[in-house]
């Protein structure tokens, strides 16, 4: 399968076809996050027949049946928690012969503009899926389209189905080009203040927006309107490790933490741990939002103990961005938002550490120390396994944070190894 698609997005790239202007919104089909996605527009005009084209349309969109649905309101919270719940159900409900694939709209270098979608070929074409995905268009928080072509194939049109009293009517048809690659992946568009946020009150924000459909916010809220704002570092140092899953985080903490005669703390902190899984279900919009309030929520602990002794910080705003903008973007490491990016600044209202330490281990020996631990994974760390290019896009979003930057030690020698050097890292940053 993949090979196929793969296929498919080079071909539109080899095609050269000819580009429609970005007047409207462009979609994106990924097909195969190794590869670009496929993107085209649409346009109320009927373009001029283009054999190209219409090979790549063929391909996208008469594998049987093609759809695509995405949610509709307005309202962030309720879209991002629809288009959670719309995974789960066109997983658990379509039928083997379809094809499940994700499809973003947007507009080109418009910030917050990208919607997203599914888009779904069905091979067989079976009357239930038409009808199942129809019966979605009911709850009017999403929009169904179907794709049709001209009798002599050389034109595709993309047509809008809504709700219409019992019916479910067609009520918009446009025709389809294929759209130029945008400078950089659309999947940019949507992080700041999205999935990743850049001060207290905007992350606060979404949670108070999550009041009345998820009731655990008000506690968190409550949490954190007991925190200082801007609270500011004591007269020791402050030392966070970052790191994957099972890269020494804990083991070295716990040394330092001895050896230093420090505090040791977390981030989130453990006054929030009874809500993480609740969060952690949630659409990352929130789930991220719960995250960065958790810093701010460690960071009034940081400036406490700070004040009395060395504080050692396990996972810190480093993580909280790492993951975000690793899960947000599609595709390769390539298509992470370039390295002076301005998603990679800290909180100009986050307290700020003295040295961030981050663990790298090679992928076998991480391998073999999840395996020797073994503990059952997150879903999230059976992912990182799963899929190798997610761990590097975590690593690699780790070593582009600036100010401060993290410190990048090879974690995979013995404990003592790596204890030695990071006590020699922090004699050298923090005058101990
Ligand atoms: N330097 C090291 N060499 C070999 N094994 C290690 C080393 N550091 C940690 N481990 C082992 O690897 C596993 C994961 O370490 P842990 O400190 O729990 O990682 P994390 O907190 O980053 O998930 C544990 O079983 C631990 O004993
Ligand atoms: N400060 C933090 C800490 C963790 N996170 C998120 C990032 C990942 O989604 C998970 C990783 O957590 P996980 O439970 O695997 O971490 P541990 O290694 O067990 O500490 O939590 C965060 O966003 N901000």
């Amino acid at each position: 399968m993949s090979i196929r698609l793969n296929c498919l997005s080079n071909m539109a790239r080899r095609l050269n076809c000819n580009f429609s202007q970005w007047s409207s919104r462009v979609f994106a089909a990924e097909f195969d996050s190794r590869c670009d996605p496929v993107y085209f527009a649409l346009s109320a005009q009927t373009p001029a027949a283009d054999e190209k084209q219409s090979l790549l349309f063929q391909k996208l969109f008469s594998q049987g049946k093609a759809f695509s649905v995405h949610a509709i309101t307005d309202d962030r919270i309720q879209r991002a928690r629809s288009y959670s719940d719309l995974q789960d159900k066109l997983v658990s409900a379509l039928p083997k012969s379809c094809n499940l694939l994700q499809l973003i709209a947007f507009h080109p270098d418009v910030n917050n503009s990208l919607v997203k979608g599914f888009f779904i070929q069905d091979a067989l074409n079976n009357a239930g899926t038409e009808n199942m995905l129809k019966d979605l268009v009911k709850s009017e928080e999403f929009h169904l389209c179907t794709y049709v072509s001209s009798e002599d194939g050389k034109l595709w049109q993309q047509c809008v189905w809504s709700q219409r009293g019992k019916e479910c009517t067609e009520v918009a048809k446009h025709y389809i080009t294929v759209a130029a690659k945008p400078e950089y992946h659309p999947s940019l568009l949507n992080i700041i203040n999205t999935v990743v946020y850049y001060s207290f009150e905007d992350a606060y924000r979404v949670l108070q927006e999550c009041k009345e459909c998820i009731p655990e916010s008000k506690e968190v809220l409550e949490l954190a309107d007991q925190c200082i704002k801007n609270s500011t570092k004591g007269r020791f140092p402050v030392i966070v490790i970052e790191g994957l899953d099972a890269t020494g985080k804990t083991t070295l903490t716990q040394s330092l933490q001895e050896i230093l005669r420090g505090a040791l703390l977390r981030s989130p902190p453990g006054c929030l741990s009874q809500w993480r899984a609740r969060f952690d279900a949630e659409p990352p919009l929130i789930r991220r939002a719960f995250y960065a309030l958790g810093n701010y929520i460690s960071a009034c602990d940081i400036a406490r103990e700070s004040a009395k002794s060395p504080v050692i910080v396990d996972r810190y705003w480093h993580s909280t961005a790492a993951y975000a903008i690793a899960t947000e973007v599609g595709g390769t490491l390539e298509s992470l938002p370039s390295s002076h990016s301005e998603v990679y600044r800290w909180p100009r209202d986050l307290l700020t550490p003295d040295l961030v330490v981050l663990l790298t281990v090679r992928p076998e020996e991480r391998a073999r120390r999840l395996l020797a631990r073994g503990v059952e994974k997150t879903r999230e760390e059976a992912e990182l396994e799963a899929n190798n290019l997610f761990r590097q896009k975590v690593e690699e979003a780790y070593r582009r944070i600036q100010d401060p930057a993290c410190v990048v030690i090879d974690a995979s020698p013995s404990k003592e190894e790596v204890l030695s050097e990071v006590l020699l890292l922090i004699q050298k940053h923090c005058n101990l």
